[in-house]
């Protein structure tokens, strides 16, 4: 095989020997500060769980049209459910992706408990009637997942040089879950391959697991590259929370994936860890050394970045999901307009 563009680091060594943690912990500080991106391998998930859940998500964007609408998100305040081809934006332009989000599986707050907006990104999830299979495997992978995040976040404290509960306000009682299910269609004459188009995830960390076919690129000091799939492996990156967190020690990277070539469909399931929604992202105190090589975090006028993890979140969203946005948080669109 070639050699992968990015790092490949091997989770299983931080229950390993110290030298095998330290080594680790290294490889994950260089990886993320250097490219934002990694190869993520020994984190316990088998293969053969991994083909499962892509073989439902193949099954579930099967369905006919009419019972994936049934579930669309355009229906759920809490930008849940399904999002049709073309239905999400990205740098002001559609996206050549169709979409299934889940979250936590939680209630509604009652209206009279609500003071902020992004309290209303609580609530269920919509399920579809047609393959009752999807729920217990989903909601079980999307926990997997999340575990998975928590332990690279409390190696990332470590890696940092910060006490081991820096993060704990943060994801104590379960942190924001969010994760969606993506088929990116073969390219057609005419119509634009932009998969995703370029941006930075907006949570602390994604894990992305893909099925055999490329698309993904990752925006590098040396252009961009193709994140090729590694059979088993996650792609982890660093979101702009982990970034702001850091004073931009580590570094949320821009990607964007291409629509595969005609005839070819991709498929992958994306996870995104952000912290519990009334939680503050705290400002790490670097030591010398690791300060000394932090750029502070991007600042780009079309995207503020906030402390507050549940403005953070709600602000992605509503950028992403312009129907949602409309219809369910008219009072903030005319307020931003
Ligand atoms: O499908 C992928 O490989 C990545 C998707 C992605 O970057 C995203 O949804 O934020
Ligand atoms: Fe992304």
């Amino acid at each position: 095989m070639k050699k992968p563009a990015l790092p490949v680091l091997d989770m299983s060594q931080l229950n390993g020997s110290a030298e095998e943690r330290l080594s680790f912990l290294k490889a994950l500080r260089g990886a993320a500060r250097d490219y934002g991106f990694f190869y993520l391998t020994g984190h316990g998930l088998a293969l053969e769980k991994q083909k499962a859940i892509l073989d439902l998500a193949r099954t579930f964007f099967a369905l006919p049209e009419k019972e994936k609408l049934e579930v669309q998100m355009a229906n759920s305040p809490h930008f849940r459910g399904y999002t049709r081809m073309q239905g999400e934006i990205t740098r002001g332009k559609p996206d050549m992706r169709e979409q299934f989000d889940i979250m936590n599986e939680e209630k509604a707050l009652a209206p009279a408990v609500i003071h902020h907006a992004w309290q209303r990104l609580h609530g269920p999830n919509q399920w579809p009637a047609a393959l009752p299979a999807l729920k217990g495997a989903l909601l079980d992978w999307q926990q997997r997942l999340s575990d998975i995040t928590v332990l690279l976040l409390k190696a990332f404290a470590e890696a940092l040089e910060q006490d081991k509960d820096v993060f704990a306000d943060n994801v104590d009682g379960g942190p924001y879950q969010h994760m969606k299910l993506i088929r990116y269609p073969g390219q057609t004459q005419g119509s634009s391959n932009q998969g995703v188009g370029a941006h930075k995830d907006p949570g602390y960390l994604t894990l992305v697991m893909q099925d055999g076919q490329s698309g993904l690129e990752v925006q590098t000091d040396k252009g961009w590259v193709s994140a090729e799939p590694i059979e088993g492996a996650f792609v982890v990156n660093i979101g702009e929370l982990l970034e702001l967190a850091s004073n931009g020690y580590l570094r949320a990277t821009l990607h964007r994936v291409v629509s595969p070539p005609a005839g070819i469909e991709r498929l992958s399931c994306a996870f995104f860890m952000a912290a519990r929604l009334d939680s503050t992202v705290p400002h790490l105190a670097l030591p010398a050394h690791l300060a000394a090589e932090a750029k502070g975090p991007e600042s780009d006028p079309a995207n503020p970045l906030f402390f507050e993890v549940g403005e953070n979140v709600l602000k992605g969203r509503l950028r992403s999901h312009t129907d949602v946005a409309a219809r369910h948080y008219p009072d903030l669109m005319r307020a931003t307009a």
